[in-house]
């Protein structure tokens, strides 16, 4: 795909749509392209002409108001599953927070109409991501306002339960005085390794090297400038269980992390490890770490999640005198909490605005430059998708598509992810009662067995100059739509 000079000259991408923006004020029901479930899919709009967002967690006052400019708002906390699925199919947007599971069945009540997922934290475990894509709807959450408040809750925790404190409170508040049986274990000198050397991973390490610990991490995917911008060695994992004193956990909870503090993991572990996890309670086998407390391999563990939230209140875990635990309270500061509404009601405004998301999760995340060089191909794609299907196959049965993009851009440097989701969307809406959009075209495509090649010409010249083709030849029928940088086989 060229970048004329005339794309180039075009104001801000914002207006591209990842599906339809809400139309202005006044309907009451717009259509918009057919959905999945071959329900038509409808924003419905209120009397006011606005879309409902549901809050099903509070959110800080500022995101609330940036939201009540935009939407109508439904602050409706405490809803069984039951009842969310029930409210689900009368809102346009969701807000959640780490409490309310977003399932299938969420996706699947809400008929087509809900269109954007906004987590307002960073950790959207609690989102069931495939069900969002393959039903075209958004989500996108908060990854930068909490960074600060879990590192700092990490660190509140490391330093309590090196010197007791909260065992050490309990014990005054039941009228004791407990010198002896409260003495920690100092800080300085002893190694941290931070698993998931992330944001909050890297603001943690930060500073524990303020504290005067040695600090190495554990994270196959971080990049050693960030590591080694901040003074800290990455290990192999099994060498940061080894030779740490402290461990903090900092990473996702993926399939990958699920459990990877085990029966196994502890026994590498030195004697007398101390643990925090911040992250998700998942990551660690809770059963595990039982045995290991009692065992003395581990010598104290400081707890913000679990694995069920809230934990069975007769928790062992949590009643063990070498356990200090708090209620997932690593985003819960005044600071953290209005960043985060404010970040994650701009992402579900702009979403529903039909922008894309620079937080998106289950999309692609287009750069700003990229889409300004590819907005004037977004409908063009779209139309030949059309076009294809009409005059290749005669409205049905396209199972291969082939591409070819021409720009002066290098074949690596070329993202098409944005205009094979128009093509998918040309090609499948208009023979089926699906509604494609940016977050499931891939999804839909592979589910329909349509087969999208795509080839990538690199222009030396201006891209200006038409280009000719000669037919594909894994193609059956070719047709030439048009001779410029786009052209599109199938068969
Ligand atoms: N307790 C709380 O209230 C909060 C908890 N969190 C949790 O902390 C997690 C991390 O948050 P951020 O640092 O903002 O995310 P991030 O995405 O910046 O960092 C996560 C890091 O984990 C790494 N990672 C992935 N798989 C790994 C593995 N198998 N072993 C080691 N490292 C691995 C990634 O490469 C990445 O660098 C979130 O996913 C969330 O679950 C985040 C904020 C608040
Ligand atoms: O951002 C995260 O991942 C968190 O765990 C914070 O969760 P919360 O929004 O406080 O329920």
């Amino acid at each position: 795909m060229a970048a004329s000079a005339s794309s180039r000259l075009l104001s801000s991408p914002s207006s591209l749509s990842w599906k339809s923006p809400l139309p202005p004020a006044f309907g009451v029901a717009v259509a918009l392209p057919r959905s999945k479930r071959t329900v038509p899919r409808f924003v419905v709009l209120a009397m006011d002409g606005k879309p409902t967002v549901l809050v099903a967690e509070k959110l800080g006052e500022a995101g609330l108001n940036l939201l009540k400019e935009f939407a109508n708002v439904d602050c409706s906390y405490n809803l069984s599953p039951e009842e969310l699925c029930t409210k689900i199919s009368l809102c346009d947007a969701l807000i959640v927070r780490s409490g309310t599971k977003v399932s299938r069945e969420v996706f699947e009540s809400s008929s087509g109409r809900l269109k954007v997922v906004g987590r307002a934290g960073v950790g959207i475990d609690n989102v069931d991501l495939s069900a969002a894509t393959e039903h075209g709807c958004l989500v996108v959450n908060a990854p930068t306002a909490n960074t600060v408040a879990a590192a700092e809750h990490g660190i509140a925790l490391l330093t309590a339960m090196a010197r007791k404190v909260a065992q050490a409170d309990a014990s005054m508040k039941s009228g004791k005085w407990q010198r002896n049986k409260y003495v920690g274990v100092s800080l300085v000198g002893k190694t941290l390794a931070v698993m998931g050397f992330g944001k909050v991973g890297s603001e943690v390490a930060r500073r524990a090297k303020g504290l005067g610990m040695h600090v190495i991490a554990h994270d196959p995917y971080a990049p050693a400038d960030r590591a080694r911008a901040v003074g800290v060695e990455l290990v192999s994992f099994d060498e940061a269980l080894a030779t740490a004193d402290f461990i903090s956990l900092h990473m996702p909870l993926t399939p990958a992390t699920s459990k990877i503090l085990n029966d196994e993991t502890f026994a590498k572990m030195k004697k007398g490890v101390h643990i925090v996890n911040v992250a998700r309670g998942g990551v660690i086998d809770e059963a595990a770490l039982l045995k290991a407390l009692d065992a003395g391999i581990v010598a104290q563990a400081a707890l913000d999640v679990f694995t069920v939230e809230p934990p069975p209140k007769d928790s062992k875990l949590i009643q063990h005198e070498n356990v200090i635990a708090t209620p997932h309270l690593g985003a819960s500061t005044m600071e953290a909490q209005e960043g985060v509404a404010i970040e994650i009601a701009e992402a579900v405004v702009g979403a529903l605005k039909g922008e894309l998301a620079s937080t998106a999760v289950n999309a692609p995340m287009v750069p700003a430059e990229v889409l300004t060089e590819l907005k004037p191909f977004v409908q063009v794609a779209e139309k030949l998708g059309r076009l294809a299907v009409q005059l290749v196959a005669g409205g049905s049965g396209v199972k291969s598509i082939k591409v070819t993009y021409a720009s002066a851009r290098a074949p690596e440097d070329l993202d098409t992810r944005l205009l094979r989701a128009m093509i998918t969307k040309g090609l499948i809406e208009p023979i089926s009662s699906v509604f494609v959009n940016l977050v499931n075209a891939d999804f839909t495509a592979k589910q329909r067995g349509l087969q999208i090649i795509e080839e990538r010409i690199t222009l030396d010249s201006s891209p200006e100059s038409p280009l000719e083709f000669s037919p594909g030849s894994d193609c059956q029928r070719g047709i030439k739509i048009c001779q410029c940088h786009f052209r599109v086989w199938g068969g």
